[in-house]
């Protein structure tokens, strides 16, 4: 059995003092470790009839894609302004300063099709939370959503109500990520 944990590097003060970030890097590097980790994320939706796998640039891309391709599914990007060509829905959502926004296309999902949401890592829910809200706008049927991590202690999961969670890695104890969420976004650390 792959323990996924110890391919998760920790990065102390990244990208500013204070904060601990999670590096999955090690983990997508390896080739075991990266298949049970898609195996993890889709294990308890193989039955759920999943029609489409939705995810957010860029992370959400990573583990998205694939599981898609596990579930039987179609996958649709979720973008940040400039990036799509079609016609959109958006959402502009509160960061400490400023706002953000993602976008989907219109047409991206049927009214009533069966979506899941993956990510890399939930932390304090706000990119989550603009991605339920897309797709509530599309009229999806939101099955649940899927993530490797999830750092317990951000309040993330209260903004995912009333939508079910999975997540294969779990955090707790510690605040330091809080932040994050808000200074990895201008211009953000990448994978
Ligand atoms: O729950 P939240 O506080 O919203 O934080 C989680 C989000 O932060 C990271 O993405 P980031 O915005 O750093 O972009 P990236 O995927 O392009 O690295 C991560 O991939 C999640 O999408
Ligand atoms: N602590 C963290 N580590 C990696 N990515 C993050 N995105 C939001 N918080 C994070």
């Amino acid at each position: 059995m792959t323990d996924l944990r110890s391919y998760i590097r920790e990065i102390p003060d990244y990208p500013k003092p204070g904060i601990l970030f999670r590096d999955i890097t090690p983990l997508l590097a390896d080739a075991e470790a990266l298949n049970h980790a898609i195996e993890a994320m889709a294990a308890p939706f193989l039955d759920a009839g999943v029609e489409i796998v939705a995810a957010a640039e860029a992370r959400g891309f990573i583990f998205g894609t694939p599981l898609a391709m596990k579930l039987g599914a179609g996958f649709v990007p979720i973008r940040k302004p400039g990036k799509l060509p079609f016609d959109l829905h958006s959402f502009a959502y509160e960061l400490e300063y400023g706002t953000d926004e993602l976008q989907i296309h219109v047409d991206g999902i049927r009214p009533g099709q069966k979506v899941l949401i993956v990510d890399d890592l939930l932390a304090t829910g706000g990119t989550i939370e603009a991605c339920l809200r897309l797709l509530e706008k599309c009229d999806a049927k939101i099955v649940g959503c899927s993530f490797l991590i999830h750092l317990e202690d951000l309040g993330g999961e209260a903004r995912m109500e009333p939508y079910d969670i999975h997540a294969v890695l779990k955090y707790g104890g510690d605040d330091r990520e809080a932040e994050l969420s808000i200074q990895n976004r201008q211009p953000g650390p990448s994978i």
